[in-house]
C-alpha cells in the first residue's frame, strides 16, 4: 500500500513534466489566443505540485526518486513557462533568467550536498515561492489571453490585469531570491566543507 502510494505520488510529478509539451505547444501555436487552454493545463500541473506532496505524505515516506521528480517537475514547468514568456516579449530576461539560475544553484548545492549524505528537501520557503510563481505565471497567462502580445502594444493599452499579474510576478522574483539565499545560508557548512577539499 506504500508502495503504491508513493508510485502514484511519482505518476502525478511525472505527469507534470508530460504537461509542459503541451503547454508549450498551445503557446507557441497560436499565441495569445490559446493562452485559456494552456493557462487551464499549467493550473492542473501546478496543483499536482500540492497533490503528489499530499499523497507522499499520506505514505509516511516519500521516496529519494518521489523527491527528485518532485522537484524536477517543478523546475521544468516554470523554466519552460518563463522562457517562453520571454520569445513573446511577455516577460523580460532578466527575471527569468534569476529565476532559473537560482534554480540551479540550489539544485548544485542539493547535489553536493548528497555527496555528503546530506538531503536538503523542498522547506516552506521554497514551497510559498513556487505557488506565488506559478500564480503569477497563470495570471499573465489570462492577463494576455485574447490581448495583443506586448510588442504590439501601446503602454496605454496595456490592463490594470497585467499591471497586477506583473507585480506578483516580481513577488515571485523576489522570494525566489530570498528562498534561494536561505537554502544556500543553511547548508553554509556544506559549502566550507568544498572550500577545505
Ligand atoms: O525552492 P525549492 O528548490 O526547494 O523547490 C520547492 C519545490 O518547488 C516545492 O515543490
Amino acid at each position: 500500500m506504500i508502495g503504491q502510494t508513493v508510485r502514484l505520488a511519482d505518476a502525478i510529478s511525472i505527469a507534470r513534466i508530460l504537461a509542459v509539451p503541451i503547454i508549450l505547444g498551445f503557446v507557441l501555436w497560436h499565441p495569445p489566443s490559446l493562452f485559456v487552454p494552456a493557462a487551464a493545463i499549467f493550473l492542473i500541473a501546478a496543483i499536482s505540485d500540492l497533490l503528489d506532496g499530499y499523497v507522499a505524505r499520506r505514505s509516511g515516506k516519500a521516496s529519494t526518486l518521489g523527491i527528485y521528480l518532485d522537484l524536477v517537475a517543478d523546475k521544468i514547468l516554470t523554466s519552460c513557462v518563463l522562457l517562453v514568456f520571454v520569445d513573446l516579449g511577455i516577460l523580460p530576461t532578466w527575471p527569468a533568467a534569476l529565476i532559473i539560475t537560482r534554480e540551479f544553484i540550489v539544485s548544485g548545492l542539493r547535489t553536493v550536498a548528497a555527496a555528503e549524505g546530506l538531503i536538503i528537501p523542498a522547506a516552506a520557503w521554497g514551497k510559498h515561492k513556487t505557488l506565488v510563481t506559478n500564480a503569477a505565471i497563470f495570471m499573465l497567462f489570462l492577463a494576455f489571453a485574447g490581448s495583443e502580445l506586448p510588442a504590439n502594444m501601446s503602454i496605454s493599452s496595456v490592463t490594470p490585469v497585467q499591471i497586477f499579474a506583473y507585480f506578483i510576478m516580481y513577488i515571485a522574483v523576489i522570494l525566489t531570491i530570498t528562498s534561494g539565499l536561505r537554502y544556500v545560508y543553511n547548508a553554509r557548512h556544506v559549502l566550507f566543507q568544498m572550500m577545505k577539499h
